[in-house]
């Protein structure tokens, strides 16, 4: 037990020892600049990104992920492909065990542990989406398809599950601006119904930094931006590890 932890503490500070990165979103980000640099992966075998196309990607779906996918990369006159404003981020289900010493916390703290929009085993069921972020406009977006699993209202989609979004896409946003951040608090208001099976645009801007507290605004609309369907601000506040392990 003193080895796992002193595994877990020790991937742990190389985890947050990283700049204006999340544990979890910085894991594939470490594992792509350590290839290129040479050193040891601190990350075990490949996990699955759930943020690339699968099947139950319909065709609107897949325009915008191919629209801001393009825009990851740019073409230099000499045809060399070079990084893009915009960066797609990968999403795993298991965040803490792709982390060096994150196993042995996954084992402590609850093995079966799961992402909650990232659970379902039926591609297109429930949440299917794809952040991608730029940083230097300091803004994010989210291609949201939801699935038949998502319903509240007949033929549309549960509040709930527009609220989990909206908090998944602003935290993630927040913890590329700084360490990681918990929620503090949502501010929703809900605009207009979105139909289930629909896709949707998901976008969230950074309104302003104070010491911890990181505040930010979200909408979420049609593709074409023509119909508002929910908006919200959210505050987030950075924690330390221990408040994680230690509850606060
Ligand atoms: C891998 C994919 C990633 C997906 C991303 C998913 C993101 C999901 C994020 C979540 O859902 S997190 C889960 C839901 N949130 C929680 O469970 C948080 C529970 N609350 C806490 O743990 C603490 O209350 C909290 C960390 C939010 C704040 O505790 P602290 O002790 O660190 O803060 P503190 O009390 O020192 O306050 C710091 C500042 O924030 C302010 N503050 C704290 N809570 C506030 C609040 N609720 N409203 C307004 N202001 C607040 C507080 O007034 C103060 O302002 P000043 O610095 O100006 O004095």
């Amino acid at each position: 037990m003193a080895r796992s932890l002193a595994r877990l503490v020790k991937g742990f500070q190389s985890i947050t020892a990283l700049p204006a990165v999340a544990a979890p979103a910085c894991a594939s980000l470490r594992s792509a600049s350590l290839r290129t640099m040479a050193v040891p992966l601190p990350f075990s075998s490949k996990p699955r990104d759930f943020s690339l196309p699968n099947v139950s990607w319909g065709p609107e779906m897949l325009r915008l992920y191919e629209f801001y996918n393009n825009l990851c990369e740019r073409e230099t006159e000499g045809a060399e492909k070079r990084r893009g404003p915009w960066q797609r981020l990968p999403s795993y289900n298991r965040s803490l065990k792709y982390a060096t010493g994150g196993v042995y916390l996954s084992k402590i703290i609850q093995s079966k542990a799961r992402l909650f929009t990232r659970n379902m085993r039926n591609p297109g069921a429930a949440f299917e989406y794809v952040l991608f972020v730029n940083k230097e406009e300091q803004r994010c977006v989210c291609i949201l398809q939801a699935g038949h699993l998502l319903e509240g209202p007949p033929g549309h989609v549960h509040g709930g599950a527009i609220a989990t979004m909206i908090d998944t896409v602003t935290g993630t946003h927040a913890s590329q601006l700084c360490e990681p951040v918990m929620t503090a608090n949502l501010n929703i208001n809900y605009r207009s119904p979105i139909p289930l099976g629909s896709t949707v645009l998901i976008e969230s801007t950074l309104d302003r930094k104070e010491g911890k507290k990181t505040y930010i605004s979200c909408k979420v609309t049609s593709t074409d931006g023509s119909k508002l369907h929910t908006e919200a601000t959210a505050l987030f506040v950075s924690i330390s590890i221990s408040h994680l392990l230690l509850g606060g």
